[in-house]
């Protein structure tokens, strides 16, 4: 009875507490509203002044007047990031509550957890404290009891007397938990039992300790993360850029971090979490970009999705060697000794022009000179230097000098070293007997997915190109995608910090995957992490997947659902059709239909928008994430999750190879809630295990 009447006054002050800080906002909000509008009001006088005196003004008067209006246009937009942050806090202005009793105090102090700092207008007390506060990490880190955090004095010792979580939202309590542990399963079971967003969301209410971990980690110059599916790797990047940005706010803005992703869809899908962190997007490109960038005017080139789906149609044992070659450490070795030798290439000649002529052995001297510069910046530095000499001798004998004198002796010095340009150089590097059945072009103007790389990095080597100077950290998402010589040509481009992240069960080309230890090989001094929890999935989904592909470290979450399904059936489209009706009379919200290639998927997508269901198709050109039902391959939904998964042509004859397995195992890694895998014929030898180990219901399908 009294601990019944305790709980009601703690739910009566908790009412309060939320009443106040409410109201508190309120007010907040009313107050930025004013000042936005009194700086518009400003702004749009100060334009006007200025358009009618302009005449008047002199050049510093108008220069300073300018000033001030951009001064007033960069208050006003801080006071509408402040105004956004209030309204978000507005609907859920905290998550968590850690009371904590520092030693030699006389009581615990509370403190409120949320998404963004809040402090009281008058008092500036702190009323809700921003999750990546020192002090928040009490709430992710620690249990009940004994505690420490860091302060401006250094670090506070003391006991954690109470933990509580809050759903809280459009301003109204829905439920609290106390609870001792580090974040209470039965919030967390709350949340992921919950349908799939259109958008990756925020999981900032219920990070776990070890996810913590990697989000605090600040020390780390490169940090690699391997994750098993649904680990929450991806979110723990994307929080962590969040926190980085918090924790070096002086020294890092959003301009200054860029997330490599897989795809344009996959950057579409993550998009809104930085921003309901508080933080702006930041930029992004993929690995295709990057090549169009460097190729577009050199050569024609096979993009990674078609090196995929050629892979997917038939694996030629050629093209794989060739694949295997170019993807270890060693041939990045073997690049940089073939890239370092050609220095002795150079024969340094006479450069004659018309009356001038500078001798062999001064252009050698000026070769030498330039020894610490990629080859052809070497050879421009070498043709300026002699420009520059024989002009300016030209000129003191009362001479002419022409445009055409400078290309004469342009190619002169260019004719010194016998390769014309990058690509001339990559292709030398197969000449020998051993290596030349390893370049292959497809056709006279086009290279394989195999060479794009390796030549970009011959070009970065061999000549100054232009950097992304301005990036300080990059994220890289499905690390284990790239080969070795993709990571020295992002370290050629990109001299800054970077969490790269991945999970080596998910690799789509198993001739140039990077395990973490090969990634680590190339960035000896990185931090090594790995999550081993599984989120995304009930267990029963993920023991299903485990079958496909194991990995012993796996742990499942506790979440249950309905056993996956393996349906044989006579007629799959009729099948999926029945699942899109089963899922369109169900709670929950996304559906994705994910076939092993993309031109299997367009025929799903045929067949079910023939039979009036609106379904979006996701393929390689696809820049949008989308909503509802969603039909693409395993390789596009690489990252992605829905609530209802349905993996049709889960046939033998379809499914075979170990690739084929990979994006089997991506497939029903998507699936959050439930899982369908549907066959005609005999289903894929990786299902095997279906019939007997009872981790799946195997029917067939009802007659029509
Ligand atoms: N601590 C957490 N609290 C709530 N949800 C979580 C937590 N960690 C992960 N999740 C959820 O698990 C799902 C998987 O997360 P995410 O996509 O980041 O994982 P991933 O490791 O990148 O997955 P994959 O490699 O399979 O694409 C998401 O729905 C995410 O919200």
């Amino acid at each position: 009875m009294t601990g019944a009447q305790t709980r009601d006054e703690e739910q009566e002050q908790e009412h309060h507490y939320l009443s106040e800080t409410l109201n508190l906002l309120s007010k907040e909000r009313e107050r930025l509203t004013a000042d936005i509008d009194t700086a518009a009001g400003d702004i749009d006088a100060r334009k006007k002044h200025l358009w009618d005196n302009l005449r008047d003004m002199d050049f510093a008067e108008k220069a300073n007047y300018r000033g001030e209006v951009d001064l007033s246009i960069k208050l006003t937009e801080h006071a509408e990031m402040l105004h956004k942050r209030v309204e978000r806090l507005l609907l859920s202005p905290y998550f968590g509550r850690v009371d904590f009793h520092t030693d030699g105090e006389s009581e615990a102090a509370t403190h409120y957890i949320g998404v963004h700092n809040f402090s009281h207008p008058e008092t500036q007390q702190i009323v809700i404290h921003d999750w990546r506060a020192p002090v928040s990490s009490l709430f992710y880190d620690y249990e009940t009891g004994r505690a420490a955090h860091e302060t401006p004095k250094g670090t506070a010792h003391g006991d954690i007397t109470r933990k509580r979580q809050y759903k809280i939202s459009g301003g109204r309590l829905e439920y609290m938990f106390d609870s001792a542990l580090n974040i209470g399963d039965e919030i967390l079971q709350r949340e992921l039992g919950e349908s799939a967003d259109d958008r990756m969301r925020n999981i900032v209410a219920t990070i776990q300790r070890e996810q913590n971990a990697v989000i605090r980690n600040d020390t780390a110059d490169v940090l690699i993360l391997q994750g098993v599916a649904g680990s929450g790797k991806t979110s723990i990047a994307l929080h962590r850029v969040a926190f980085l940005l918090y924790r070096f706010k002086d020294t890092l803005s959003s301009d200054n971090v860029m997330i490599l992703s897989p795809n344009k869809v996959f950057g579409d899908y993550i998009a809104d979490v930085l921003p309901e962190l508080g933080e702006e997007r930041v930029a992004e490109i993929d690995f295709d970009r990057i090549a169009s960038r460097f190729l577009d005017k050199v050569t024609g080139h096979e993009t990674f999705g078609e090196q995929v789906v050629t892979l997917l149609d038939r694996v030629d044992d050629a093209a794989a060697e060739r694949m295997r070659f170019k993807a270890t450490p060693e041939f990045v070795t073997r690049l940089d000794e073939w890239i370092a030798s050609l220095a002795d290439e150079f024969t340094s000649a006479e450069i004659a022009q018309r009356t001038k002529r500078l001798s062999a052995d001064w252009v050698a001297d000026a070769f030498e000179d330039a020894r610490a510069m990629p080859i052809f910046t070497r050879l421009e530095h070498v043709a300026d230097t002699a420009v520059h000499v024989l002009k300016n001798e030209v000129r003191d004998r009362g001479g002419t000098w022409s445009a055409a004198d400078t290309n004469g002796v342009r190619k002169q010095v260019r004719a010194m070293l016998p390769y014309k340009d990058a690509f001339a150089v990559y292709r030398t590097f197969y000449s020998s007997d051993e290596w030349q059945d390893m370049f292959r072009p497809l056709g006279k103007k086009k290279i394989e997915y195999s060479d794009v790389f390796p030549l970009i990095y011959t070009m970065l080597r061999t000549s100054r190109q232009e950097t992304f100077g301005h990036i300080r950290h990059l994220l890289v998402d499905e690390m284990q995608d790239y080969t070795a010589v993709q990571y020295a040509v992002l370290r050629e481009l990109f001299s800054c910090q970077m969490t790269i992240l991945g999970d080596s069960n998910q690799s789509v080309n198993p001739f140039s995957s990077s395990s973490p230890a090969t990634i680590h090989d190339i960035f000896p001094d990185a931090d090594r992490l790995e999550l081993c929890k599984s989120y995304r999935s009930t267990a029963e989904i993920t023991e299903f997947a485990q079958n496909i592909s194991r990995n012993d470290k796996l742990v499942p979450i506790e979440r249950h659902g309905p056993p996956p399904r393996v349906v044989a059936c006579a007629d799959q489209q009729a099948e999926v059709l029945d699942l899109v009706d089963r899922h369109s009379r169900s709670d929950h919200r996304s559906l994705g239909i994910i076939c092993k290639t993309v031109a299997q998927a367009a025929a799903v997508h045929r067949a079910v928008t023939a039979a009036g269901v609106e379904a979006t198709l996701l393929d390689y050109d696809s820049t949008a994430f989308g909503s509802g039902i969603i039909i693409t391959s395993a390789h596009i939904s690489k990252g992605l999750e829905f609530d209802h998964v349905v993996v049709p042509g889960a046939d033998d004859e379809n499914y075979v190879s170990e690739m084929d397995k990979c994006m089997l195992y991506i497939a029903c890694t998507r699936a959050m809630h439930e899982l369908h895998v549907i066959h005609e014929g005999p289903p894929s030898r990786f299902l095997s295990f279906a019939a007997d180990s009872g981790t799946a219901v195997v029917t067939q399908a009802a007659p029509r």
